[in-house]
């Protein structure tokens, strides 16, 4: 039994006498192990655990019986703590190792070394807490601190002396990845100062990937609550050197201070050490691909990994990869703060090697006790964002860090690359001016849409707090706000009889209305105040009977009200057009209130919106967008909120499914918050593959009341609808998880949410939803083709939904599609999962030249109009509405006068379109 660490077996010991056994025979001799088998074996052959247990054991133990024995006292010496420290010793090629409380407390006893009167060469862009230790003994031992550049060793040469003891070094720095030649350096103090140390922190390689003991080094120590540990669940610190003078000395430091490792912790970070390899590799293949996605973008991006990267070539001498910290630099401290504040996975947190990605600003964090003066003299800019990556999925990682830079609005969509690149820093003028563009956005046109949905399952129980799971369907609700310069505003709704009506802005009812500021949210509950005002004033000139109009009017002026900001109305028209049969259960409320709410809040000027970087030419690591998450998250948010209040006014009490899966597109498992238990929306992959036919009944409906129907039913037999309600969540879960298991056979999914599919039609049969029609929907597809169908949406009528398994043969669902068509019903053959809430680019350069800029050529006039007697053209409403609109063509006439077959093909061509 002979663990180095024992301060006394100290010197009774050959150095390097840390064996693993390495099984050999003489005639096929083995060679010594990689490092990571060395990372995963703990043996030591003189401590053998009188049980064979695989596991070091904890000994938790202050204190050991007997005189004269091996231990005596934990703060001596505790056989955890000798596996652990003989294990470090092995992987870092060195004689002995010492395990302490922290990293600074391993520094902590390398700087009792120290004398009064030395010298001490240390580099200029240290870790924050080295800097104040170091700070501390230069006015407390009287030890002078020389901080130097060591990227270059000869800035150093005019410093080595007689006095000088200690040579600190880092490499990589940390957070600027300044990289210092190790070798040539130890060389040099060595040939200058013999009496001096090299001391290397190597927390940031770990032995993994540098040994510093290699290239000449005498002492190396790490914060292993980094990368050694590699799960910020402990703190520890560890010293190698191979001199036993060295040894000895720092052996009586730790016994006599009294902060060496505990065995619990020295237990853990044994545990940690065991994944070190597999870790590190993970996280720097992580940090390399973070690494060349901020470099496409255009930053300053620190990481050794880079080609551009200064000491690259000494870094990859002297260690084997190139760590998984990186920083970059913004150019502006506002936006690197929003940057950091807008990640959700990446955690703000001090510290690094954790598994888990972490994103930090040095200036006001690790480094903050270094004095602003003295960063900015060692060249630390405050805009720096330090990554530490971890061992997640890198898409997820990039996805998250992309997210955060749009919403700080540090890169947007280039739509001519159709991809992300840096917004110009500095380029104030550029800015201001599209910032100007958007303040003029009450004179500008703005064409938005929405998809409609399909519930697969959970409609009316995700009302009661159930979990529902919908998908965007490719049918879209299109939104046109047109200016008018007349002191009014108008509706125009070519889908509900081509309805019309116009309100003189100042005979609404404003005394009635409780305006709410821009990043406040409306109440929970509608202001019955102003519906009933509007009900009374601006809409009781509608004939009750046309529900569908007041409706969509109401919900429209509401929104337009309680938007107001006090100053001057904005006037104009709103048009709305669907591809969408309205008031069939695929979500035509929800896209009709998508489209009111953006085309208000626009009006407004309440939402921002990314403005258009500068064309660059760097290339981007990732697949085309096509306008994708051009809209932040935040934005998408609050156009969320203020369309589930226009549901409300339309649905009663909708539970929001609709309206989310209209703003975010994509698949959805919505739960509605408010019934104690997690809500919230989690996107489903998985679901764009599939197929599906759409059936209209034709059997017109309201939701409201069916919604509300099932309300009472609920209040009158409440066990029978809650068993139901309870049913519905399992079969929601069952789905969830058959769609997000990777492992799945295809047709097994496909059968498993066809059952899904007809249990949960049968409760909303027994809920008192369904509709003769609707079950001769179902009928006619299950017999003779044997397809699973459900009512979607509300029920009562409206739409069936149908799951078309991939090996469904073309001939039999033409057959289908002409039964159903025969039936008097009206089949739609739709996709699934596509972009949500879309906004036609403002911006003059995104528009298309076809239907963008009409310019006129020399000499050239606009011809004449000849107006027919009795009609008045689409053009002239429009060049009546948009005196003095700007240099884009007039979208409201066009916009009218497309047939729906026509108005998707039109709208994408218009130019680009910035989706959520
Ligand atoms: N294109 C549109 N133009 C004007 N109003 C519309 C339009 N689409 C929907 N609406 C409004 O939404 C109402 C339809 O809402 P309803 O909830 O009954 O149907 P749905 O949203 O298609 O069905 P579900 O909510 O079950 O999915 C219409 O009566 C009208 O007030
Ligand atoms: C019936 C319902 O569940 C879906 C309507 O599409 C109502 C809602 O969730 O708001």
């Amino acid at each position: 039994m002979a663990p180095s660490i024992d301060p006394r077996a100290l010197g009774k010991l050959p150095a390097h006498d840390l064996p693993t056994p390495e099984p050999e025979s003489p005639f096929r001799p083995r060679k010594p192990y990689r490092f990571s088998t060395l990372c995963a074996t703990v043996e030591n052959p003189d401590m053998k655990d009188q049980y064979g247990s695989s596991s070091v054991p904890i000994y938790q133990t202050a204190t050991f019986k007997g005189v004269g024995e091996q231990y005596d006292y934990s703060r001596s010496g505790n056989p955890t703590r000798s596996h652990l420290e003989h294990h470090i010793a092995k992987i870092s090629s060195a004689a002995h190792a010492f395990a302490v409380s922290s990293g600074m407390a391993a520094l902590d006893v390398i700087l009792r070394l120290l004398k009064p009167g030395d010298e001490v060469i240390a580099g200029d862009d240290l870790y924050g807490g080295t800097n104040r230790l170091l700070t501390y003994i230069r006015t407390h031992v009287g030890v002078t601190i020389r901080h130097v550049d060591t990227t270059d060793p000869d800035n150093l040469h005019p410093f080595i002396n007689e006095k000088t003891a200690m040579v600190l070094l880092e490499s990589p720095t940390n957070p600027l990845l300044k990289i210092a030649d190790l070798a040539t350096i130890s060389k040099d103090v060595k040939e200058r100062a013999p009496d001096a140390v090299v001391v290397v922190d190597n927390t940031m390689m770990s032995p993994y990937l540098q040994r510093p003991l290699e290239h000449g080094a005498d002492i190396v120590y790490d914060s292993a609550t980094k990368y050694l540990s590699g799960h910020h669940d402990l703190m520890a610190g560890v010293v190698t050197c191979n001199r036993d003078d060295i040894a000895k000395k720092i052996a009586f430091t730790i016994n006599a201070v009294g902060n060496a490792l505990t065995p619990i912790d020295s237990f853990l970070l044994l545990r940690g050490i065991k994944t070190l390899a597999l870790r590190m590799d993970r996280q720097q293949s992580n940090a390399q691909a973070v690494a060349e996605y901020l470099h496409s973008l255009g930053f300053r991006v620190h990481y050794p990994g880079l080609p551009d990267h200064p000491g690259r070539e000494i870094h990859h001498r002297i260690a084997d990869g190139n760590g998984s910290v990186l920083s970059f630099e913004t150019g502006n401290v506002q936006l690197s703060e929003k940057i950091v504040g807008g990640t959700r996975l990446w955690g703000i947190s001090v510290s690094f090697g954790c598994v888990n990605s972490l994103i930090s600003m040095p200036c006001v964090m690790s480094h903050a006790s270094i004095d602003p003066a003295v960063r900015a003299a060692r060249g630390l800019p405050e805009d720096l964002i330090r990554l530490c990556v971890g061992i997640e999925d890198p898409h997820d990682l990039l996805d998250d860090l992309e997210r955060a830079l749009i919403d700080a609005g540090a890169i947007g969509l280039d739509a001519s690359l159709n991809k992300y690149v840096r917004v110009p820093e500095g380029d104030a003028l550029t800015q201001a001016v599209q910032k100007l563009q958007l303040e003029s956005a009450e004179e500008k046109e703005w064409l938005v849409s929405a998809p409609g949905k399909v519930i697969l399952f959970g409609e009316h129980a995700v009302v009661h707090g159930v979990t529902a799971i919908a998908a965007s369907v490719d049918l879209r609700c299109y939104g046109l706000a047109t200016p008018r310069h007349d002191n009014k505003v108008s509706i125009h709704l070519q889908d509900i009889d081509n309805f019309r009506h116009e309100w003189d802005v100042d005979s609404l009812p404003w005394d009635a209305v409780t305006p709410i500021a821009p990043g406040e949210e409306h109440p929970e509950q509608l202001d019955e105040r102003l519906v009933d005002a509007l009900n009374k004033t601006a809409l009781n000139v509608i004939d009750p009977g046309q529900k569908a109009a007041h409706g969509a009017c109401l919900a429209f002026l509401y929104l337009y009200m309680t938007l107001d900001r006090n100053e001057h109305h904005p006037t104009f028209n709103f048009a709305a057009r669907s591809t969408l049969p309205v008031g069939a259960g695929l979500g035509s409320s929800a896209s009709y209130s998508v489209c009111a709410a953006t085309a208000s809040l626009l009006m407004h000027r309440r939402l921002e919106l990314p403005t258009p970087p500068a064309p660059s030419s760097s290339e981007h690591v990732h697949v085309s967008h096509q306008g994708r998450r051009a809209i932040p998250p935040a934005t998408a948010e609050e156009i969320n909120r203020w369309a589930f209040v226009a549901e409300k006014i339309l649905h009663g009490n909708p539970s929001g499914v609709d309206n989310s899966v209209a703003v975010f597109g994509g698949a959805l498992a919505y739960t509605r918050p408010g019934f104690g238990k997690k809500s919230g929306m989690e996107g489903i992959q998985g679901f764009k593959s599939l197929k599906f036919l759409l059936t209209n009944s034709k059997v017109p409906r309201d939701t409201k009341k069916l919604v509300a129907g099932v309300g009472q039913k609920k209040a009158e037999e409440p066990e029978l609808v809650n068993g139901i309600m309870q049913a519905i969540q399992s079969i929601s879960d069952e789905a969830r998880r058959a769609l997000a298991d990777p492992e799945l056979p295809r047709d097994a999914l496909l059968s498993a949410l066809s059952g899904l599919m007809k249990e949960n039609h049968q409760h909303l049969v027994t809920l008192g939803v369904s509709h003769p029609f609707l079950e001769n929907i179902r009928e006619k597809t299950a017999s003779p083709h044997g397809l699973a169908t459900k009512l979607t949406g509300a029920g009562g009528g409206g739409c069936a939904v149908t799951l078309i398994p991939d090996d469904f043969k073309d001939a039999h669902l033409q057959d289908l599609i002409n039964t159903l068509i025969r039936e008097n019903f009206q089949p739609y053959l739709t996709s699934v999962g596509g972009s949500g809430l879309g906004i036609l680019s403002p911006y003059p350069e995104h528009r298309s030249s076809g239907s963008g800029r009409t310019p006129l050529g020399p000499g050239q006039v606009t011809p004449p109009e000849t107006p027919t007697p009795r009609e008045i053209s689409p053009r002239q409403i429009a060049e009546g509405l948009m005196k003095g609109s700007g240099d884009l063509e007039p979208l409201y006439a066009p916009f009218l006068s497309r047939t729906v077959a026509e108005l998707p093909g039109w709208a994408s061509e218009l130019g680009r379109w910035m989706y959520v």
